[in-house]
């Protein structure tokens, strides 16, 4: 097998020269302002080997990365329940769709798209201040990553706050069906808030090791889920981590994987590595171009892909 140290390092250089990087989200103002030209990586063996190339301790804003994690702390509170609320099939739409929403009843069709992952910051909220909800994701994210450091960007939350109209209006519309227990102000100050969390691909990628190893986090020894739900996450992801763009995903890196606005995707190669790779500018269908690509040469050259080398 190659040498992981000179692959991440040929995928560095080659991503630092590349001309196509894709386009900075810009219907968030404050992510409009981050120069697209940064690419960073992080990679976490099963031995908790860190290999780390680029921009790789530059925090980003994680966006719908949160999602993952949002979506493992409210099965954890209310286990299967939760797919009263939300379905998990692929969408084929784009990201802040509205119009499967109307068909459907207000259920959305899945965890990571806008309209899933705020049924399912509702959840978290329930019984809850929307404060004590957004620390209970905050400290999650510390505890995954053993980083009491990790913070919100309180300036990304405020900008999408000020301009988050369509996932006002997806908030509402579900809220019209019962989806949403509680007040939507309430629900989207936590969600907004969740999509800022600033971490750097090692943080990210050492977040995501419990996923790549059957619920249990190797370097710390925590059962974070049972197997069985981190397989089913990871089902999730594959099949619907990149939204409209998930069968491309599938089809050129072949792991599960989860991408947000900011242009971060973690990647989860099972009983192998972690891997998290940034690059802000995105693709037609929101996900990050040159991450797309870097995993793409990634997983050809380890033989990673689940579907075989
Ligand atoms: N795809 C994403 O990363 C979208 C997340 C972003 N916070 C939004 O709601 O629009």
């Amino acid at each position: 097998m190659p040498d992981l140290d000179s692959v991440v390092r040929e995928i560095s250089d080659e991503m630092a020269l590349r001309s196509d990087r894709g386009a900075v989200a810009d219907y968030i103002p404050e992510l409009a302002l981050v120069d697209p030209n940064q690419f960073g990586i992080a990679v976490i063996d099963a031995d908790g080997a860190v290999t780390v190339g680029g921009d790789s301790e530059i925090p980003f804003s994680i966006q719908s990365v949160s999602k993952v994690f949002t979506l493992t702390l409210a099965l954890g509170m209310v286990g299967d329940r939760l797919w009263k609320r939300v379905g998990r099939e692929p969408s084929g739409n784009p990201f802040n769709s509205i119009v499967q929403l109307e068909r459907e009843r207000g259920v959305p069709r899945n965890p990571f798209i806008n309209a899933g992952a705020i049924a399912v910051t509702d959840v978290i909220l329930s019984g809850h201040a929307p404060r004590e909800a957004l620390g209970e994701i905050l400290r999650f994210m510390q505890f995954l990553a053993q980083d009491p450091t990790i913070t919100i960007d309180e300036q990304v939350a405020a900008s999408e706050k000020r301009t988050g109209f369509r996932n006002t209006a997806l908030a509402n519309y579900m809220k019209s069906f019962g989806v949403i227990e509680n007040p939507v102000d309430y629900t989207l100050g936590v969600y907004f808030h969740h999509c800022a969390i600033a971490m750097t691909c090692r943080q990210l990628a050492m977040a995501g090791r419990f996923l790549a190893h059957n619920g249990r986090n190797p370097s710390t020894g925590h059962n974070v889920v049972s197997a069985e739900r981190a397989r089913r996450i990871n089902a999730i992801m594959l099949t619907c981590g990149h939204y409209d763009g998930s069968g491309e995903f599938a089809y050129r890196v072949g792991l599960p994987g989860k991408s947000g606005v900011g242009g971060s995707i973690l990647a989860v190669a099972p009983g192998k590595a972690s891997i998290a790779v940034w690059s802000p500018g995105l693709d037609a269908a929101g996900n990050s171009h040159l991450g797309r690509v870097a995993l793409e040469r990634l997983t050809q050259r380890m033989g990673w892909s689940v579907f075989g080398v």
